[in-house]
């Protein structure tokens, strides 16, 4: 595991003291749940419903990040920023919506050291809450049949408030939430998403590298650790009153 205080995280190796915090904050696609399996096999049902052709899951994991709406506009353009024909687009929603809504948790999982993180969190007392740029109504159904809805006392996904990741709004809601300073306050996310985000709100932030980052290394991301698991974070943490 590598970990430092600074940004420069890919060559961090030195022992640093546990931070402080009082509310941990779990990002769900790429950290806490392998989403991308069903993802792309609702994207792909989609395609085929639109007569377009299929994409490798790897692409489709490439498009994940932010949000259901840029997922499918990705895989209807083939390109990050692209904006698809809106007829096309508004045709293509609600097909993708249904059939995700049907494939949720075909495939998706808590990934190692998730469960046990979670436990050893809570019962180091931290307050959880989970924040996600998935839609609520599959943030909500997914959580619950994965077992992990209970774990957290607050839940905001990508349409819970005007705003998601990568602006700092979901977190700063946490933070008055739970009556936290930010800097009592840790996301543990896997993108360049969770870490614009924390950093803007003045919260730390570690990350995972197992998760999806839009397809980029999550070595170039300003993050202040980067935890194999959940459970190696609960090791980099300390509870403050
Ligand atoms: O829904 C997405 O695209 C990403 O969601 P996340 O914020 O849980 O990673
Ligand atoms: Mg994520």
């Amino acid at each position: 595991m590598n970990h430092s205080s600074s940004s420069n995280t890919a060559s961090a190796d030195k022992t640093v003291s546990p931070i402080a915090i009082k509310v941990i904050m779990i990002d769900l696609d790429g950290t806490l749940l392998d989403t991308a399996e069903d993802l792309a096999l609702s994207a792909n049902l989609m395609l085929k419903d639109l007569g377009m052709p299929e994409q490798s899951t790897a692409t489709i994991r490439s498009y994940i990040g932010k949000g259901i709406q840029k997922l499918v506009k990705r895989t209807l353009t083939g390109q990050l920023d692209a904006e698809p024909d809106a007829a096309l687009f508004g045709k293509a929603l609600p097909i993708y919506e249904q059939h995700y809504a049907n494939n949720l948790s075909v495939n998706t999982r808590p990934y190692p050291g998730v469960v046990d993180g979670i436990q050893a969190l809570q019962q180091a007392g931290y307050r959880l809450a989970c924040i996600t740029n998935k839609a609520e109504a599959f943030t909500i159904p997914l959580l619950q049949a994965t077992g992990l809805f209970e774990k957290f006392e607050i839940v905001l996904s990508g349409d819970s408030l005007p705003k998601k990741k990568p602006d700092p709004m979901p977190l700063i809601h946490i933070c008055k939430h739970f009556d936290a300073q930010p800097h009592e306050v840790l996301l543990i996310g896997d993108s360049l998403n969770d870490a614009i985000a924390a950093k803007a709100a003045g919260c730390h932030v570690f990350c995972v590298p197992y998760g999806y980052n839009e397809g980029r290394d999550v070595y170039e991301l300003d993050c202040d650790a980067i935890v194999d698991t959940l459970l190696d974070a609960s090791k980099l943490v300390k509870r403050v009153a």
